[in-house]
């Protein structure tokens, strides 16, 4: 694995987890998963237990055993290994950030406690920098996602002196579609060196546009070498091709959107 000084950039995957018909979580598949992704799809960094991996539903102890599979799996063939430790429990998520360094993730991210809710960028700010202290020697990144935890505090205003607070912090998951708010965590943060990461894939193009340097997302399990063309065409400044990229991405979003809606409906 890379040295965690590295940073985080291109695209991560958010590793499903897999299950067994009963429920149980199937470590047996984790190792092909990883090779697919690499050889299939180009995406050489995952992110484990966040939303797709329905991290939030699983036992800490299973959490942990997710967690070392995809590091022990993932050696010396993915980049970067970050492993969402959030969790409602500051004990837990303190346990799990220690146990991600033990086990040797290359970071960790945390999402806002989403129950009994931080009601200001103090209180959030306090709880992010007691997990991150549990594991000093590894990257942070925040998770926010505020359409899901119902914390509206603003990235850009949460980001405003963070290093002071938590010297780990290293980027921004940022899965919300206010794109002044992520543009003014670009814009208030040039001298740092973090990682802007965008979340919500069908509109990557237009973070790209605000300063991304890099995604997060389900869809890059199986769209990883298209969203890849992508980038690449944008890094060439083949705006049009980017969009034609995009359009397609979002064509195949948007239908499983309907789906999932008449499910849910
Ligand atoms: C809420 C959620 O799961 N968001 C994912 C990550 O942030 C995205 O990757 C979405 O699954 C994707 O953008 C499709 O809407
Ligand atoms: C998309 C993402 O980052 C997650 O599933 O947590």
């Amino acid at each position: 694995m890379a040295s965690p000084k590295k940073k985080l950039q291109g695209l991560v995957a958010a590793t499903i987890t897999p299950m067994t018909e009963h429920g149980e979580i199937n470590f047996s598949v984790i190792g092909q998963y990883v090779d697919y992704l690499v050889e299939e799809q180009g995406v050489k960094n995952i992110f484990v237990n966040g939303t797709t991996g329905e991290g939030l539903s699983l036992s800490v102890s299973e959490r942990r055993q997710v967690a070392e599979e995809w590091v022990a799996k993932g050696r010396n063939k993915l980049d970067q290994v970050v492993i969402h430790v959030g969790a409602l429990s500051l004990k837990d998520s303190q346990e799990l950030a220690r146990h991600a360094a033990e086990i040797g993730a290359d970071g960790i991210a945390v999402i806002a406690p989403f129950f009994l809710k931080p009601r200001n960028k103090d209180i959030l700010i306090n709880f992010l920098k007691e997990v991150a202290t549990a594991a000093p020697a590894l990257p942070f990144y925040y998770y926010h996602i505020p359409a899901l935890t119902g914390v509206k505090i603003r990235a850009e205003e949460l980001l405003d002196g963070i290093q002071d607070k938590i010297p780990t912090f290293q980027g921004l998951k940022f899965s919300d579609t206010d794109l002044l708010d992520f543009g003014q965590c670009v814009d208030q943060n040039r001298q740092q060196q973090f990682a802007f990461l965008f979340g919500v894939d069908e509109q990557l193009l237009s973070a790209l546009v605000m300063g991304a340097t890099g995604a997060v997302g389900s869809t890059y399990n199986y769209m990883g070498k298209k969203t890849n063309q992508m980038l690449e065409a944008f890094e060439r400044k083949d705006f049009s091709s980017a969009l034609n990229h995009q359009f397609c991405i979002q064509r195949f979003i948007n239908f499983v959107l309907k789906l999932v809606s008449e499910f849910l409906l």
